[in-house]
């Protein structure tokens, strides 16, 4: 019982060191209210230095989210950490990791474009946002709870089986595959100010984004079959159109 308590304990602070750096990822972005964003803090002496420091954040970070996910990386994980924590302990280091980019990230002040009309800068904010809802709102329609670890210690905690999450097509999840994906899309390029280093982080998070769908939709073939065969034959990947409106 004393093992279940502390990790739930384990799991709950996880969520909290989770929460606390996506909402930190929200202003970052978006360059305001925090004193470290994408354009604001320390600039690189040398160009390519900057470069390189963002560039090895940026792939810190895909590295160890895509390795971290697979099947193969958790069947040898839990052989050295308890099954419940996984997904707690996954959460926990990509916050870390996002916490030292915040931290590390090297400002690229050369403007790429800077919106002037009032009007513009409301809409692009107003996508910014839009995106950030679509993310967090996506989370909850697969499980926002098991996403981030949670239900699998509380189910530990109650002494359950942790089941995994069924195949689902719930709210957005009918128009495009990955909506969570596509919020983050919207909300990194929805920008009245945008800067060479904002425009890095862009691309390469774009980019990013592409490889991880390519990984994620392989596992969920892997674990669905033809369910999720046929939902990628029917529904789109990113883009909210009917099918056969585009006629692909
Ligand atoms: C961070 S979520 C991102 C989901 C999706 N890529 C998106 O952009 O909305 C990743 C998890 O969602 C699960 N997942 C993705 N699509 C799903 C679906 N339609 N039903 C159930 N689980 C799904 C994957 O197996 C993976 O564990």
């Amino acid at each position: 019982m004393f093992g279940r308590i502390l990790s739930f304990i384990y799991g709950v602070v996880d969520y909290i060191i989770f929460l606390g750096s996506f909402l930190y990822a929200i202003a970052f972005v978006g360059d305001f209210w925090v004193p470290k964003t994408i354009n604001a803090g320390s600039e690189a002496e040398i160009f390519w230095q900057g470069l390189l420091v963002n560039a090895g954040l940026l792939g810190l970070f895909a590295f160890q989210h895509s390795v971290m996910a697979r099947d193969g990386f958790k069947k040898w994980w839990t052989k050295i950490i308890p099954k419940p924590i996984e997904r707690s302990t996954y959460v926990l280091l990509s916050s870390l990791i996002l916490i030292l980019l915040f931290w590390q990230w090297r400002t690229m002040p050369e403007v790429i474009w800077s919106v002037e009309s009032g009007v513009w800068q409301v809409v692009l904010f107003g996508f910014f946002g839009l995106g950030w809802g679509l993310v967090f709102l996506s989370t909850f329609m697969i499980n926002h709870f098991d996403l981030f670890g949670l239900r699998q210690v509380y189910l530990h905690l109650k002494g359950k089986e942790i089941t995994p999450i069924e195949f689902k097509e719930p709210g957005f999840y009918k128009y495009v595959r990955h909506p969570l994906m596509l919020g983050f899309i919207i909300a990194f390029w929805a920008t009245p100010y945008m800067t060479l280093g904002h425009l890095v982080f862009s691309i390469a998070t774009t980019g990013y984004i592409f490889v991880g769908i390519w990984f994620e939709e392989r596992d969920l073939i892997r674990y669905h079959g033809e369910k999720y065969k046929e939902y990628r034959e029917r529904v789109r990947m990113l883009i909210p159109f009917p099918k056969e409106n585009l006629g692909d």
